[in-house]
């Protein structure tokens, strides 16, 4: 029997069961073994196979920002190697659209899931909105505005994120191996070839087949889980970058398909797909501070060791959670960095559909304000978890709206003509 039929007549309430997630360990047992070997591809890619790809806008910038490894070989930093998928999803959005312009055939909601009896299309997605509405309340209100395809598809994407999330950080968690990842992924390649697992995976093949979305971000955030399994510790801003993008960058780039880009926009494609990966990478950096304590009890610690040790800070220092003048000015540049994402991603809000304005700027207020509840909490985010308050969180939707309904300006900041 299929899993979507187990989850649905199961009378449990635990999240990974109605997620569907509790047989996971079978695709341990079933996939072959593969070399988990292939990481850091970052010393893989030389400078010059990247440097052609790049817009005459950032070269400037990139090139800057180009390192050498311990070797003395030129290798390109995260933010490089990330910003090629940005412009590879860009270009890909631009010709999909194209295509399925040509060679568009509407289907309705009263299909039927194949491999099921009777599981209708409709069902799938009412049960993405359901799990979405349980577990992320007001972002499912946000998502209310939306067109009703959109929303949906929203709920689809949410619902693979969440649940591949729950792999590792769910209680089956300590089940989950890089094999049963692999099988994951497996999963995702078939849904995305057109041939669901189960009613959950059938809405997200709806969606990827309605809207110009490719697999890669969905990939990579896979990837971000391996990475999960595979190392607690972060040398480096730029080692901690490429996990932030690969478990939430990629969201963004999920995301901005289905969210659209306003028809009066004059951005750039890839300024928007730029602006989605940066929020992206802010709310990831936001996560990890909020969560610094919560994660040092799981051994694990998100930060540079690099900038810890400039700091005179080592993981013992974080072990005993005291909150020292050294903590705090820690504390101070890492929430300046996550500001300066959140600001990034800001310019690229307006750009979007007007519909999907309000969810986004929703969504970006409420996480940019933990960052001012941790400094409320004097940077205790060892025993504190820093929230948002309700008042807070109600008084946010109204500044939310009013600020989606700015139309993007003829002359903003990524206007066409800057790339002129
Ligand atoms: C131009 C522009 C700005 C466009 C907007 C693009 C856009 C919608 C970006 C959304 C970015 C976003 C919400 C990223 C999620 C970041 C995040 C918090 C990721 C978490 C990862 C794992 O971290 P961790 O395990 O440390 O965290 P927990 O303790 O478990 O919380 C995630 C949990 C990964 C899974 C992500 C989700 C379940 C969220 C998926 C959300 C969507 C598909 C909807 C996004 C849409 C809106 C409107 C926000
Ligand atoms: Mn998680």
């Amino acid at each position: 029997m299929s899993v979507a039929l187990i989850w649905l007549v199961s009378p449990t309430s635990d999240l990974s069961n109605r997620l569907g997630l509790f047989d996971t360990t079978k695709f341990e047992t079933l996939s072959k073994s593969r070399n988990l070997l292939k990481r850091n591809k970052i010393k893989k890619h030389k400078c010059k196979s990247w440097y052609m790809n790049v817009n005459v806008g950032r070269k400037q910038d990139i090139v800057s920002r180009v390192v050498a490894n311990p070797s003395g070989e030129l290798a390109v930093t995260s933010e490089q190697l990330v910003y090629e998928v940005v412009l590879k999803q860009a270009a890909l959005v631009k010709e999909q659209m194209r295509e399925k312009e040509e060679d568009v055939e509407v289907k309705g909601d009263d299909i039927v899931v194949p491999g099921t009896v009777g599981v209708l299309l409709s069902d799938a997605y009412d049960r993405c909105g359901e799990v979405c509405a349980e577990y992320a309340k007001t972002f499912y209100l946000g998502t209310l505005l939306m067109t009703p395809e959109r929303r949906k598809a929203i709920w689809a994407i949410y619902v693979w994120c969440r649940r591949t999330d729950e792999l590792v950080d769910g209680p089956n968690a300590s089940h989950i191996t890089p094999k049963a990842l692999d099988r994951w992924e497996s999963r995702l390649e078939d849904l995305f070839n057109g041939r669901p697992f189960d009613m959950l995976d059938a809405a997200l093949s709806d969606t990827v087949y309605k809207f110009p979305v490719d697999i890669q971000p969905f990939k990579d955030m896979i990837e971000g889980m391996r990475m999960d399994l595979r190392k607690s510790r972060y040398k480096t801003f730029d080692e901690l970058y490429l996990y932030c993008y690969y478990v939430a960058g990629t969201v963004g780039l999920m995301s901005v398909p289905i969210m659209g880009i306003a028809p009066e926009s004059q951005a750039t494609t890839e300024s928007v797909y730029n602006a989605a990966l940066a929020l992206g990478i802010a709310n990831q950096l936001t996560n990890i501070l909020r969560d610094v304590g919560e994660d040092a009890r799981r051994g694990r610690v998100y930060l540079p060791q690099d900038e810890l040790a400039q700091a005179g800070l080592s993981d013992e220092d974080i072990f005993a959670g005291k909150v020292t003048d050294k903590w705090r000015n820690f504390m101070k540049k890492q929430i300046k960095r996550a500001r300066a994402f959140f600001d990034e991603a800001q310019q690229g809000v307006t750009q979007l559909s007007s519909a999907s304005r309000w969810p986004v700027w929703a969504s970006l207020l409420l996480y940019r304000q933990i960052l001012d509840e941790i400094e409320a909490n004097d940077y205790n985010n060892f025993t504190r978890r820093a929230y948002v308050s309700k008042p807070k969180k109600l008084i946010s939707l109204p500044v939310a709206y009013a600020k989606s309904l700015v139309p993007p300006s003829r002359n903003g900041p990524l206007s066409k003509a800057m790339d002129l």
